[in-house]
């Protein structure tokens, strides 16, 4: 299981260091989809000429012109880009085939998603990347993500790997170790702890016993 580092809502500044104090608890920087807005898709590159040893997630959450948002995504260095479960079908199997052209994956975002349907759709795209997700507005409605969210993916499980995000902390990771995820994202938890080097370390080794 991989630790991804959500970093959103964040300076260029802030971002760079976090990083310093996180780099070596976290498997994946996730470049968030405000900081992109902000500093455009030469963030990126500055992530992963900085950390090209991690995994760089642009979080684009594409929804539209597919092909041309992760051809954006990967020449900028990314090594997974996102796009939303919602988008056309033609955006998202766009995106998969720019992916393999680049030898690079594609991140589909279930944000909203509640139909096994939609699925299995994803799944004959040629998605084999998809993230359970409980947004940040969902959030301030008292909603957080939850092992619960997994029984989604139950019929497919086997043949896609699976991340999941929305305000995952200390207290509520353990209910997702037994699903495995091999991919667990967590923003501000760690991004806003006062002693972020040691949150993150915590959380890498809780995922790893
Ligand atoms: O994708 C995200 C969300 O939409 C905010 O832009 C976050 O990266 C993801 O939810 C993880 O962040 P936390 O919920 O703060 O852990």
């Amino acid at each position: 299981m991989k630790l991804q580092l959500a970093l959103d809502r964040l300076t260029k500044e802030e971002c760079t260091d976090i990083l310093k104090e996180t780099q070596s608890a976290i498997d994946f920087i996730e470049v968030g989809t405000g900081v992109i807005k902000e500093y455009g898709t030469s963030i990126i590159k500055e992530m992963k000429q900085s950390y090209p040893k991690h995994i760089i997630v642009a979080d684009m959450k594409t929804c539209d012109a597919g092909k041309a948002e992760a051809v954006q995504a990967f020449e900028a260095g990314a090594d997974i880009t996102t796009v939303m479960a919602f988008a056309h079908d033609a955006t998202i199997r766009d995106m998969v085939e720019v992916a393999k052209s680049y030898q690079k994956r594609v991140m589909v975002d279930l944000l909203g998603v509640d139909s096994k349907e939609r699925i299995h759709e994803l799944k004959e795209l040629g998605v084999d990347l998809v993230s359970l997700h409980i947004g940040k507005d969902m959030q301030g409605d008292g909603k957080v993500a939850t092992a619960e969210l997994f029984s989604l993916l139950e019929e497919v499980r086997a043949e896609m790997e699976v991340s999941v995000a929305g305000g995952i902390n200390e207290e509520s990771l353990p209910q997702f170790l037994q699903h495995s995820p091999d991919i667990l994202i967590v923003g501000s938890a760690i991004t806003k702890a006062d002693d972020k080097a040691s949150v993150a370390q915590k959380m890498k080794e809780m995922i790893l016993t």
